[in-house]
């Protein structure tokens, strides 16, 4: 089998045209852009690109973006100060705190700074609860956005036994509980798992969400799996061993091209809706 090309580049593009038509008609409600600021403790060059590539995005898409800088030896108190500043400005609508923050930080801390209402990133407690217990909130932007995908192609999760490989609080556990969520057999795996090789070989479904260039290689994904890349190292390379993995795969997300544009689609999209929940 030779997979069929999962095209986040595309699906992202409709999420976005749609996001931008909302974000004019509440431009007009609001008598501003809907506004998003990015918050970047450091200067890891990496982050840097990121925080730019967002801000792009939004303005190019009929958002206003703000960044903010602060630096390296920034303490917790710190960075906690600037987010609950933001938090209480009126003319804000969503928050992103850009992760990894450097180690004397201490990220969840500055994650609940952010509060529910502002939280487009969905790193807070009450976003995690939220997609935990499938209730109303914001979703963290990378497993959102490939759910986003998986959906966009119809491709079906329900009994379905997804592995996902990494438990980090931004990406692999929200994925694994959106995709229980939607009724799908999941099994998580991470550094301690023994024999990964062989857990992967059982998945109907793999997210690679470890962020070590193509530890997931080719011969173990099964023949007709779907296979999603959340990974993004250096060197547009993901986690899985691509072309050897889409000999066998049904589907496949592209490095770059896959998960990458649903993620900042979807916190584009939910900074609009952070907006529209301000109007009423
Ligand atoms: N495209 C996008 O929008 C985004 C992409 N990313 C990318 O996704 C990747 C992962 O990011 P993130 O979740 O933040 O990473 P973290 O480093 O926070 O988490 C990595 C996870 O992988 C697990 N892991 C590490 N080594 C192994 C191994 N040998 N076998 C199995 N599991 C292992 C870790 O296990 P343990 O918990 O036991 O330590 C951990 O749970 C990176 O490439 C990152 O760039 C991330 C966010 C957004
Ligand atoms: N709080 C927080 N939320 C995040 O969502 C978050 C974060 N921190 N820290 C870092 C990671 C990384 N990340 C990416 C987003 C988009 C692309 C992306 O669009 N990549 C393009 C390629 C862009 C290019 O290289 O030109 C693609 O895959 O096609 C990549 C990586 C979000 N992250």
């Amino acid at each position: 089998m030779t997979a069929r090309i999962l095209d986040g580049t595309a699906t992202a593009q409709a999420l976005l045209d749609e996001t931008a038509e909302r974000a004019a008609k509440l431009t007009e409600q609001l008598g501003r852009k809907p506004c998003l600021v990015t918050v970047l403790v450091g200067e890891d060059p990496a982050s840097v690109t990121y925080v730019k590539m967002k801000g792009n995005r939004a303005r190019k898409y009929g958002l206003e973006s703000r960044r903010i800088v602060l630096p390296e030896t920034s303490t917790t108190a710190e960075v906690v100060a600037q987010v609950e500043a933001l938090a209480a400005d009126n003319t804000v609508d969503g928050i992103l705190v850009q992760h990894p923050v450097p180690s004397q930080v201490d990220e969840p801390a500055v994650f609940e700074a952010i509060g529910a209402a502002k939280d487009v990133d969905g790193v807070t407690m009450a976003s995690f609860a939220a997609m935990g217990l499938g209730r109303p909130g914001f979703q963290s932007c990378t497993p959102g956005g490939i759910i986003r995908l998986l959906d966009a192609y119809e491709v079906p999760l329900a009994g379905q036994h997804a592995v996902v490989v990494g438990r980090s609080p931004i990406l692999g556990k929200p994925v694994g509980l959106l995709l229980l969520e939607r009724n799908a057999t999941v099994t998580y795996c991470h550094s301690k798992t023994r024999d990964l090789a062989e857990v992967v070989k059982t998945a109907d479904i793999v997210v690679a969400a470890v962020g070590k260039p193509e530890l997931i290689r080719g011969d173990w994904i099964k023949e007709g799996a779907v296979v999603v890349d959340g990974g993004y190292n250096p060197g547009n390379v993901g986690d899985v061993e691509y072309a050897a993995a889409a000999e066998r795969a049904s589907w496949i997300t592209p490095v770059p091209g896959g998960v990458g544009p649903m993620t900042i689609a979807t916190l584009l999209a939910q900074t609009v809706d952070a907006a529209a929940a301000r109007v009423g």
